[in-house]
């Protein structure tokens, strides 16, 4: 474990200010004054990145660095560097495998990972399965201290959020052939004055996942798959590009990572329902993006046919390669809480691949000895999409596919899930709980969590809707230790915040809108509106 100690590390901070789009049914005064176009859209883009080294625990000579006075080399990258240590050695104890998901049911079938494949002989979703019995050849307290060992780093790959659990999400790959931005290790916040003001709750979290490269949970997921992507065509395997249907996530990270490699991106959308900050993001990446007069659904059954008739992989989460990647997440909140469980874990579902992927990152720690349980899980969904509530709610029996209506939490206008298999087997073993917010519910969720610091997606407000109604029935106690994941990053969906705000929603109260004043700029006037904001006697 010589690597361990190499801790050579810069740190690399990315501040990117994003998009500012309003769609036209959201344009409205004050938005124009704060610069917000209803025309153009106008959008800003500032990336910063700033790369600091800020210690050397090895002496130059041990990271190689010596003959540029301790400097790296004009010449070397990070994954030289790494190389030099034998850290991009391919790893030989561990393996992975496609297997058919059929968790009640015991087969013979499995494919290699280098094999283009989505579906087992009939037809079944794919899962990825680990050679577990060689992972238990280490102990949990080995686990733990290795992957505690490369928080903070920028040895390659481990830097990474995800790539820091290698031996658990794809074993074999050659570190040479990872596709990262350093996704993952993404702030887990205590969500102090939600938790005690609104829910009087003392052990409330906020698991910022969309405070990632491309603004939301994807990253985690799209990485691996590149990953692997990028692997198959330097083997030569016949692939054009990778293509997704897409509600503006996925596009935006798969587009990013694709980009980052040089590898073709192909990205179905459903016109006008995506954000115009989600739209961008491809568009920016030089990924070929195709507006479809569709939904989601359809997108989604096009790009199926086409990835049959054409040499793109796919890239949704149908494939259950973004499925490891997305697990690292529940690994994550373990380790952040020093491998500690969490009695409930809330997650915003759609396409329903990320709640099967938080029960597995969650199952995978109590099985090789890092935690000694799993939490309950909470899938959200708006009742405008709601398939996954209404089968709950219908006792698990005969799952009906819906016609998914508009929402502001867009990214999960889903009424076909790809993984509703997957998420029923997470829910059912996990003591799991779905339920279900209103716009409105879900628009004042996020309103209020951010008047106490947040600036939440409405994914984000379906999730904590979701807690707010089971708080109130008491299902989740005021010292439950609970995790909302947040998805994405509110910035992402600027035009619903600056409607709600603006109390441009008709169909709602938008309770807790929170205008500008419009003021004369003059004393006597500024007075007068502080006085009236703050109750003010003088
Ligand atoms: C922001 C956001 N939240 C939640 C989800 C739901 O994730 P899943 O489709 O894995 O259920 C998605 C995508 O579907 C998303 O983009
Ligand atoms: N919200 C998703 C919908 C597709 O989900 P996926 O996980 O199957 O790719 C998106 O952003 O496109």
């Amino acid at each position: 474990m010589a690597s361990l100690t190499q801790e050579n590390a810069c740190r690399v901070s990315c501040f990117s200010e994003c998009f500012h789009g309003v769609r036209k049914e959201h344009s409205f005064s004050w938005s124009k004054r704060l610069g917000f176009n209803r025309k153009c859209n106008y959008e800003t883009l500032q990336v910063r990145a700033t790369v600091s080294k800020i210690e050397h625990n090895v002496s130059s000579q041990d990271a190689g660095l010596a003959t540029n006075g301790g400097k790296r080399k004009v010449t070397d990258s990070i994954k030289d560097e790494a190389r030099r240590h034998g850290l991009l050695e391919p790893p030989t104890t561990f393996s992975a495998k496609y297997v058919p998901f059929s968790p009640y049911e015991t087969t013979e079938e499995f494919y290699s990972l280098d094999e283009i494949i989505y579906r087992s002989k009939d037809g079944k979703l794919l899962d990825v399965q680990h050679d577990m019995k060689a992972l238990k050849e280490y102990d949990g307290k080995y686990w733990k201290a290795l992957f505690d060992s490369r928080v903070g780093k920028t040895t390659w790959p481990f830097g990474s959020g995800v790539w820091s659990k290698k031996e658990w999400v794809l074993p074999e790959i050659d570190n040479d052939d990872i596709v990262s931005a350093f996704e993952g290790n993404s702030n887990l916040f205590w969500a102090e004055r939600f938790g005690k003001e609104m829910l009087g709750m003392s052990d409330l979290w906020v698991k910022h996942c969309g405070i990632s490269h491309t603004g939301s949970f994807k990253d985690l997921g799209m990485t691996v798959l590149v990953s692997q992507v990028n692997k198959l065509m330097k083997m030569n395997k016949k692939l054009i590009g990778v293509g997704c249907a897409s509600t503006g996530d996925t596009s935006a990270a798969l587009s990013a990572y694709c980009a980052a490699a040089g590898i073709p991106a192909i990205v179905f959308l459903p016109a006008n329902k995506i954000s115009i900050a989600q739209l961008v993001q491809p568009i920016a990446n030089g990924a070929i993006v195709l507006s479809l007069d569709t939904d989601f659904d359809g997108c989604m059954r096009l790009i199926r046919e086409v990835t049959e008739q054409v040499p793109i992989y796919l890239a949704n989460s149908l494939n259950s390669l973004r499925l490891e990647g997305q697990k690292t997440a529940a690994i994550e909140i373990c380790q952040q809480f020093d491998w500690e469980v969490p009695d409930w874990v809330i997650v915003p579902g759609g396409n329903l691949g990320n709640i099967y992927a938080f029960y597995k990152g969650f199952v995978m720690c109590k099985e090789l000895g890092l935690t000694d349980r799993t939490p309950r899980l909470v899938c959200a969904q708006a009742a405008n999409a709601n398939p996954l509530y209404l089968h709950y709610k219908a006792g698990w029996n005969n799952f009906v596919p819906v016609k998914a209506s508009p929402t502001f939490a867009s990214a999960i206008q889903i009424g076909d899930p790809v993984s509703i298999d997957r998420a029923v087997y997470a829910l059912k073993n996990s003591d799991g709980i779905v339920e279900e917010a209103t716009e409105e519910e879900l628009m004042d969720a996020a309103a209020l969590a951010d008047m106490t610091g947040m600036f939440t997606c409405p994914h984000t407000g379906v999730a904590l809707s979701a807690l707010m109604k089971l708080r109130e029935k008491n299902v989740i106690g005021p010292t439950d230790r609970t995790v909302v994941v947040s998805t994405a990053h509110g910035l992402k969906f600027t035009q619903s915040k600056i409607a709600y705000h603006s109390k441009e929603i008709t169909e709602i109260q938008c309770k807790h809108a929170n205008p500008p004043l419009e003021v004369k700029a003059d004393l006597g006037s500024v007075m007068d509106a502080l006085r009236s904001k703050l109750s003010l006697t003088l």
